[in-house]
């Protein structure tokens, strides 16, 4: 898209939105035929997600102004299509890689299962293939279903056979769950073998909160707004301590799995969350709605970072509910 036909749309949509969004710079994540939303702010954590616009910001009491909890930085980008989606998330991927694999030597990403894994399909390709250092990525899963690494219900197979099997990371830096143990087990190594790569700094450690701060994680949420294997309703929203756990009632198939907590998710420098299709379209409503619910916040309403910057990247389909608000 040229630059003017870009102002054009964005200044539509922008006619009543004060301040501008905040947004990855022009010339580092160009957005091809993407519609844009202004950015969000959690004002409340414990409450849900809300679009700042000016008559919203002006209504704004002391009493609201965020706090320093608050500080973190939600956006969200809408796609007309899975298709730009997908180009644009694997642009904004390979530069976070390159950032961080530069700072540091070494970029952490955390990825789910589901339909996120079809999205990353443009990172495989040129020009990214050849352009990332793929030898600095160290891959986790956010979680993981206890069935074998070659069962079609498994996470880790999901991702090698439509991703890792396509880029030369090495196969040391990707951390699969041992699939010989039991869910509990696996929960216990896979906490235990972060600890290790915290303690060679291959992952850092968030100095505000002592849990794991991972460069990237790239997060589905579930139609009935759960991420991870963490589930409206469950009591695992509410573990403090663990860094992973494990569930055995998961209310979508398979019912054994591990999961990361929201300590450790909410500890991130970076989250991509991303939604498409239709059947999102009223998670992320009440995800982004202002209307004061009484009821337990979704899971996905409950990713709020201490010290990071929340991305999400939505298609139409799934942003459909949200954008009727916002261009009102
Ligand atoms: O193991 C899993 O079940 C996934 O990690 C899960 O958390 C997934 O990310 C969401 O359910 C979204 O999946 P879809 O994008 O396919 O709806």
């Amino acid at each position: 898209m040229s630059s003017s036909s870009s102002s054009a749309l964005l200044s539509s949509h922008l006619r009543h939105l004060q301040p501008p969004p905040r947004l990855f710079p022009a010339n580092t994540l160009p957005l091809p035929r993407t519609s844009l939303i202004p950015p969000t702010r959690i004002r409340n954590p414990t409450r849900s997600l809300r679009i700042r616009s000016s008559s919203m910001a002006a209504a704004a009491t002391a009493k609201e102004a965020p706090s320093a909890k608050e500080k973190d930085k939600v956006s969200l980008l809408v796609f007309d299509s899975e298709e730009d989606l997908s180009v644009s998330l694997a642009k904004y991927t390979a530069e976070l890689s390159g950032r961080f694999a530069g700072e540091r030597g070494a970029f952490s990403v955390v990825i789910s299962g589901g339909s996120l894994i079809k999205s990353l399909r443009k990172l495989v390709e040129a020009p990214y293939a050849d352009s990332v250092e793929w030898g600095k990525w160290h891959v986790f899963w956010v979680d993981e279903r206890v069935v074998p690494k070659d069962h079609p219900d498994s996470n880790y197979k999901l991702a090698y056979d439509a991703f890792l099997s396509k880029v030369p990371i090495p196969p040391g830096h990707v951390y699969a769950i041992n699939d010989s143990l039991s869910a509990e087990g696996a929960a216990d190594d896979y906490e235990t073998c972060l600890k290790q790569l915290v303690k060679t700094g291959t992952v850092q450690l968030s100095p505000s909160t002592g849990f794991p701060k991972f460069d990237l994680m790239l997060l589905g949420m579930g139609p009935d707004g759960h991420v991870a294997s963490l589930f409206p309703g469950h009591p695992l929203l509410q573990e403090k301590e663990r860094w992973i756990t494990f569930i055995k009632d998961s209310p979508k198939p398979p019912s054994e799995r591990i999961t990361f907590t929201f300590p450790v998710i909410n500890s991130s420098a970076n989250i991509a969350l991303v939604a498409t299709g239709a059947g999102k379209a009223g998670v992320l409503h009440q995800a982004f709605g202002d209307e004061h619910s009484t009821s337990e916040l979704l899971p996905v309403q409950m990713v709020t970072l201490e010290d990071g910057e929340l991305t999400w990247f939505a298609d139409k389909a799934a942003a459909s509910k949200v954008q009727d608000k916002a261009n009102l």
